[in-house]
């Protein structure tokens, strides 16, 4: 997964720079970062009605664009696929129970 991401990561790079017309991603980038989170709103949206379905077909579908909408947005802020992958590293290990229970608010 991690190669997978990284190389999503590089091609975002790469075609961020390109033109609208011909490039999605810069396309995105074009829009900016409100419309950007937005879509990657949608996407989660749509991944929700994709679980609900029951068809594993329309979930990985809906995961992908998921995944692919969040790299751009983490592009756009300025955060690498390796901040979040040595985050969820850092967390390994610790219960989410444990985490919540450990927070003062
Ligand atoms: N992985 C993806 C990828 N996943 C999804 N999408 C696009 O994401 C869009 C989301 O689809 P939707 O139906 O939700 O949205 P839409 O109706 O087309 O768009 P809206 O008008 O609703 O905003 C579609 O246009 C998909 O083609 C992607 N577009 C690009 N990539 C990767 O990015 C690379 C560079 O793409 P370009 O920048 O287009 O060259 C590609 O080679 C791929 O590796």
């Amino acid at each position: 997964m991690r190669d997978t991401l990284n190389r999503l990561e590089k091609v975002i790079a790469e075609r961020r720079g390109a033109t609208a017309d011909t490039s999605y991603v810069a396309s995105l980038f074009a829009k900016g970062r409100e419309k950007i989170a937005q879509k990657l709103g949608e996407e989660a949206t749509e991944t929700v009605i994709a679980s609900l379905s029951g068809d594993p077909a329309k979930l990985t579908a809906e995961a992908a664009d998921l995944l692919f909408h969040l790299l751009v947005l983490l592009a756009e802020g300025g955060v690498s696929v390796d901040d979040v992958l040595a985050e969820l590293d850092r967390r390994d290990g610790l219960s989410g129970i444990a985490e919540k229970a450990s927070r003062t608010e």
